[in-house]
């Protein structure tokens, strides 16, 4: 089995941006004591910015400096990682990966509170659209760790989060 060595797993949260992966993680990592890997936090944390990106409004990470950072705490496992792309990660960091979704009304209103306007805004709604993240996830990884979950509601948000502790709890005990 894929990564069976580490006593505890990886876990991808990945989505369009305003999906709820920071919500998600946040609580996750409170019940489970997993750590919450924020790429964006890390990244500017670590020097691991590269540079702006005026057409979408976003930092340009740079990958290598900040994948070799990780690698040791990757490597032995009990991470969430957080972050709007997935296809840049070795594949042998996950053990299991979720793309959160959420319906173009919910996102477009999450969004707008943000303060995302215009460009920014239409290309993230139509990234949610076209399912942009989850074809990516679905190229990058196998198909059968790779979960989508519905995020629309605070109600889904605790369903979600109790799921992924059921799916926890299973991993563990399958390899003592
Ligand atoms: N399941 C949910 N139902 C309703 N609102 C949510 C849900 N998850 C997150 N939110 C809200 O949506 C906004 C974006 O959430 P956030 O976790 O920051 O998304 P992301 O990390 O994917 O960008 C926040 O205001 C958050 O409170």
């Amino acid at each position: 089995m894929q990564n069976s060595r580490r006593n505890v797993p990886n876990i991808l949260i990945t989505g369009t941006p305003g999906v709820g992966k920071s919500t998600l993680c946040k609580k996750l990592s409170e019940l489970t004591g997993l750590r919450w890997l924020e790429i964006s936090t890390i990244a500017k944390e670590n020097g691991c910015i590269t540079e702006y990106d005026p057409v979408y409004q976003c930092s340009v990470l740079d990958e290598d400096k900040l994948m070799d950072g990780m690698e040791e705490a990757m490597c032995n496992g009990g991470n969430i990682v957080d972050y709007h792309g997935c296809d840049f990660f070795p594949k042998r960091w996950f053990d299991i990966i979720f793309v959160l979704r959420t319906n173009n009304t919910a996102l477009y209103d999450r969004l707008t509170q943000r303060g995302y306007v215009g460009k920014k805004l239409e290309d993230n709604i139509d990234c949610e659209i076209f399912q942009v993240i989850l074809e990516e996830a679905k190229e990058s990884y196998d198909h059968d760790i790779v979960h989508e979950l519905k995020n629309d509601t605070y109600d889904e948000l605790n369903e979600n989060v109790q799921k992924i502790c059921v799916w926890l709890e299973q991993w563990v005990s399958q390899g003592m």
